[in-house]
């Protein structure tokens, strides 16, 4: 089989916390990672040169520094077949909304290629891969629900029970290195292993953020009105948990014109897995 289709799902961070900064600049976090039924969509098929082509919604985003051409790269070195790549991209995902999109491109990009390329690299070798392009990427290698610490490798997977969601993208987009880099961001919460409802976690990027961005604080604030909201990575994307898909639906039909949204069911399974164990049942 020469080509395959597959999701790179959203994730989002349901608590975020910041136990300390690392000499290289790199914080340790605490952080519990969901998978949403919703995300880009990534078609792959065999080449007719050696290349790497990227098509679709690839926004202004030049070739080498899409996400998805860096993850093929990463492989090149273990390709066992003579063609290269071409890559259908339909982008679904806010760009830097704090839903992973890039990362989860490059997962889903790494787990496609090294079937279709013969690389027959483990997950494990994966990720690790993955982790240089970074630091959510291997989350989505590995496909599980997980308790994330380190930067973000040192996964623990975790079930949770399934919820809707209404995730809201309030048109700022966050720098992820300057939320990292703000000296009013706080850096000292202690280590949390268990007891992880939202009422007894935070994200702790979301008080600066909310004061860098008052756009994101007017989201919040106008999702609160539906049930328990919270702010997802470094932002700007916020999400609603709700007991049920109707639910989910009625917030999306209420939401202002100028903010965009969508709902979705969480998952312990990644969608991009769960797709391509069908197809190598095929
Ligand atoms: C904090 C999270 C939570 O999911 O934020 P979001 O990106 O999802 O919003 C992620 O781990 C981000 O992962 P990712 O977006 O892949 O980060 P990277 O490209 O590796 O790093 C971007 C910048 O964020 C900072 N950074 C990132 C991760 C981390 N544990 N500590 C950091 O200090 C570094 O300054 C780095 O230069
Ligand atoms: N395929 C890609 N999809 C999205 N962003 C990409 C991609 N390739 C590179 N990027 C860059 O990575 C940055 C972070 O992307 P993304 O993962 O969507 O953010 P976040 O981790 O905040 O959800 C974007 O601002 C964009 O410049």
């Amino acid at each position: 089989m020469t080509s395959l289709t597959l999701m790179a799902p959203a994730k989002l961070n349901l608590f975020l916390h910041i136990n300390a900064r690392r000499e290289d600049g790199y914080h340790e976090l605490e952080t519990l990672f969901t998978f949403l039924d919703f995300g880009d969509e990534l078609t792959f098929s065999l080449s007719h040169d050696t290349k790497i082509h990227i098509t679709g919604d690839t926004a202004d985003i030049p070739l080498e520094d899409n996400l998805i051409y860096k993850a093929a790269m990463a492989l090149y070195p273990y390709k066992q077949v003579e063609q290269g790549i071409c890559v259908q991209l339909t982008k679904k995902l806010p760009m830097g909304g704090g839903v992973g999109g890039g990362s989860s491109d490059a997962a889903t990009t790494l787990l496609a290629i090294n079937q279709l390329w013969k690389c027959h690299l483990s997950n494990e070798k994966l990720a690790q891969l993955g982790l240089s392009l970074g630091a959510d990427v291997p989350v989505f290698v590995n496909g599980k629900t997980a308790l994330a610490q380190g930067v973000g490798e040192k996964l623990t997977p975790v079930t949770l029970p399934q919820r809707w969601y209404c995730v809201v993208f309030p048109n700022v987009h966050v720098s992820t290195a300057q939320v990292f880099t703000h000296p009013d961001l706080p850096r000292d919460t202690n280590k949390l292993s268990q007891h992880w409802a939202l009422s007894n976690t935070r994200n702790d990027c979301e008080a600066l953020v909310k004061k860098l961005y008052p756009e994101v604080e007017k989201t919040l604030v106008w999702l609160l009105k539906y049930g328990p909201t919270r702010m997802t990575g470094t932002g700007a994307c916020c999400f609603v948990e709700l007991d049920s898909m109707d639910a989910a639906q009625r917030v999306l039909s209420s939401l202002p014109s100028y903010w965009q949204g969508f709902i979705a069911q969480s998952s312990n399974i990644s969608t991009a897995h769960v797709q391509l164990d069908s197809w190598l049942k095929m």
